[in-house]
């Protein structure tokens, strides 16, 4: 296979209505359900969710590591097991990959036979931060210090494509950061990069696509900026003591509403609108504020929404708001 074949439309990923279902004595469990996604090449994409949303069975059927029940996957048009082959693919999974009798380096090297093209092993070492560890055993290592090993794996191939599964797990501070200064260095080079994470900071910093899905189906896919806006920009607080419910939520362009005692706190598609429309209803709220959200936010609105948990927390907190979305 040549280096840069593609799939008809150029996509390096693709999922066409593609459904996973595992049976368990409580029944069945839908990890992914119709689940239609469509990656192009030099993108480096973000694919969240909360736990159980899917996320590490998409990965898994990605890499051909699992077989979907129903759809079509494609990688560079063609199986995972053909890309893999063809050293298309760098991964780094939750688990797995790591053996227990070698070095750093052996396993470095291992590894980087089984790729037709790859990066020298001292340079994916020194890539990954284990150049000082390169002679200790894989399985004496600390959990930060095995990723690191994974990171280094996933890179050797110089793959076009690299999947990442919660990649900064465990990882210290300065060790993340350096793993995302190479990571912009491989998306700088074209490569395609998809990760799956529960740090929306670094979704938010590091991705210029992010796929949201809840129970093994898409909610949202978009820019960071477009996500955030399409879950509602603004919170609007304000205090109104003895408001009813009821006109808070005839408010318009409303996506979340949360009260603390005299407190109220609306998620607000159009934090102008929804204020207007209160002041046109004659209320008179105290100490108002208006504040953009976050990514975490929105991705807490969007999840909160799809389980049906948007609604009216009396007395409720943003910890009530977080537990709902999970
Ligand atoms: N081998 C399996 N057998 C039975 N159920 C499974 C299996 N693997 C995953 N599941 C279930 O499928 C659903 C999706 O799991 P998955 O690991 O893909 O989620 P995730 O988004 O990666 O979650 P997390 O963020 O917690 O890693 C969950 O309900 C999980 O319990």
């Amino acid at each position: 296979m040549p280096r840069d074949t593609r799939s008809p439309d150029g996509a390096v990923v693709e999922f066409a209505n593609v459904s996973k279902t595992f049976h368990s004595p409580k029944g069945p469990v839908h990890a992914v359900n119709g689940l239609t996604m469509s990656l192009q090449p030099g993108q480096t994409i973000a694919f969240l969710g909360p736990n159980g949303a899917g996320k590490s069975t998409s990965l898994n059927m990605l890499l051909g590591l699992s077989r979907p029940d129903s759809g079509r996957l494609a990688l560079f048009g063609g199986t995972a097991a053909e890309a893999i082959k063809h050293g298309m693919v760098g991964a780094m999974l939750q688990s797995g990959g790591l053996m227990s009798d070698v070095t750093v380096r052996e396993q470095v090297e291992l590894w980087a036979k089984l790729h037709p093209r790859p990066i020298g092993v001292a340079d994916a070492l020194k890539r990954a931060n284990i150049a000082d560890l390169a002679d200790r055993r894989v399985d004496k290592l600390s959990g930060g210090q095995q990723q690191r090993v994974q990171f280094a794996m996933a890179i050797i191939g110089d793959s076009p494509l690299i999947v990442l599964d919660e990649p900064t797990t465990g990882m210290d501070v300065e060790n993340r950061q350096a793993f995302w200064a190479t990571m912009r260095e491989r998306a700088y080079e074209g490569k395609t990069v998809l990760f799956a994470t529960h740090y929306l900071e670094e979704a938010d910093q590091f991705a210029e696509r992010v796929i949201v899905i809840n129970k093994g189906r898409l909610l949202a896919d978009g820019s960071a900026a477009e996500i955030k806006a399409s879950a509602g920009a603004k919170r609007l607080s304000f205090r109104l003591p003895g408001v009813q419910d009821a006109v808070l939520h005839r408010l318009p362009n409303l996506v979340h509403v949360e009260r603390q005692a005299d407190i109220v706190r609306l998620q607000t598609s159009d934090s102008d609108a929804t204020l207007y429309a209160l002041l046109d209803a004659g209320y008179r709220p105290a100490d108002i504020e208006i504040q953009a959200l976050g990514l975490e936010q929105a991705f807490l609105a969007i999840t909160a929404e799809d389980n049906n948990a948007v609604g009216t927390i009396a007395g409720g907190t943003d910890t009530a708001t977080l537990e709902a979305a999970r």
